[in-house]
């Protein structure tokens, strides 16, 4: 049998209106999302049980037990050929950038190549977390519900720097921090055609989780105008529920010297630059 290896591409929230909450109290969200050429890496080989190891920059802290989403995702596939998963840590965990659920949605699509069987869906998906739906298709998406809403959005690539202070933030806890549960929708998204006119949008838009987050994790504000104040920084906002946060550049040469100037005046926080966008294919799995 095969052995395939799965590129699990960080999931950026470049807005995220909460526009309710349901009665089992998770929030109704409004979300325009890209995928960043930047990730985890997976590599699936034939084996009579499930096991994972994790290695990587990233790796620290992160749980080997089945308690890890890309364990949690290969055994919804229940009983049969079992694999020998390594999981490459590059993205900073509890990041907001869905690092443990793109690892799990690339969990998914490569138990399935292996298996040589469709691709999981529904209920069980979105049970791994609320971001696995929409990184199982890695591509530019406005998502909706719980995050489990998906219709597809033509954007142009955003020439983009991540940045994260290495600080985990929680989930629940900056949800639960939120003042308001009931805002605004995003506005209409028009098919942009230059990154310029994407970025104009996106200013009129929010993340709604940015000032709990940063309430919780004051450093965000430091992340922040560290992007805003780098030559070329057209917009800088908060993924998810953070603490990473992206800046979106006039161009990619623009992104990558902001990056290094970024690196070399915080080395401690993690960075990473690209085009947001797509990364669909570049996630398919790769035959080893
Ligand atoms: C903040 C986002 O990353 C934006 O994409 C997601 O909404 C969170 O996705 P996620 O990390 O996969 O979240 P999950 O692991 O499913 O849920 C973690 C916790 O976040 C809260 N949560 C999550 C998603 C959501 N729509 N409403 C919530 O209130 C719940 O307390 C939940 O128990
Ligand atoms: N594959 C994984 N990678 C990283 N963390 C994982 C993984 N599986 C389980 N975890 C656990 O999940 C916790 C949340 O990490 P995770 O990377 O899933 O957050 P996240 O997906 O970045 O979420 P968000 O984008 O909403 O912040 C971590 O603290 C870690 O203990």
């Amino acid at each position: 049998m095969s052995q395939f290896e799965v590129f699990a591409p960080a999931k950026v929230n470049l807005a995220l209106h909460v526009t309710g909450q349901r009665e089992d109290g998770y929030h109704l969200l409004d979300s325009l999302v890209a995928f960043a050429p930047v990730g985890d890496m997976l590599q699936l080989s034939p084996a009579e049980s499930l096991s994972l190891k994790v290695t990587g920059p990233e790796s620290r802290g992160v749980p080997e037990g089945p308690e890890n989403l890309v364990l949690k995702a290969a055994a919804l596939y229940g009983p049969g050929p079992g694999a020998a998963i390594h999981l490459d840590k590059c993205l900073p965990a509890a990041s907001g950038i869905g690092g443990g659920s793109s690892d799990a949605a690339a969990a998914l699509r490569g138990m399935a190549a292996l298996r040589d069987v469709a691709l999981a869906s529904g209920a069980a998906v979105v049970k791994l977390g609320a971001d696995v739906p929409m990184c199982l298709d890695p591509r530019p998406a406005r998502t909706e519900g719980i995050g489990e809403e998906l219709t597809p959005v033509a954007l142009p690539p955003l020439p983009a720097v991540l940045v994260n202070p290495r600080v985990e933030v929680s989930t629940p806890a900056v949800f639960k921090a939120l003042a308001s549960k009931t805002n605004p929708a995003m506005e209409p998204i028009p098919a942009f055609v230059e990154a310029a006119d994407c970025i104009a949008w996106l200013a009129r838009q929010r993340n709604d989780l940015q000032p709990p987050a940063v309430a919780l994790a004051p450093v965000i504000a430091e992340v922040l105008a560290a992007l805003s104040a780098l030559p070329g920084c057209k917009l800088a906002r908060m993924s998810g529920s953070g603490a990473t946060c992206f800046g979106l550049f006039e161009s990619d040469a623009a992104a990558e010297a902001a990056q290094a100037q970024l690196a070399a005046a915080q080395p401690g926080w993690w960075s990473a630059h690209g085009a947001l966008g797509d990364q669909a294919a570049k996630a398919a799995p790769r035959l080893r």
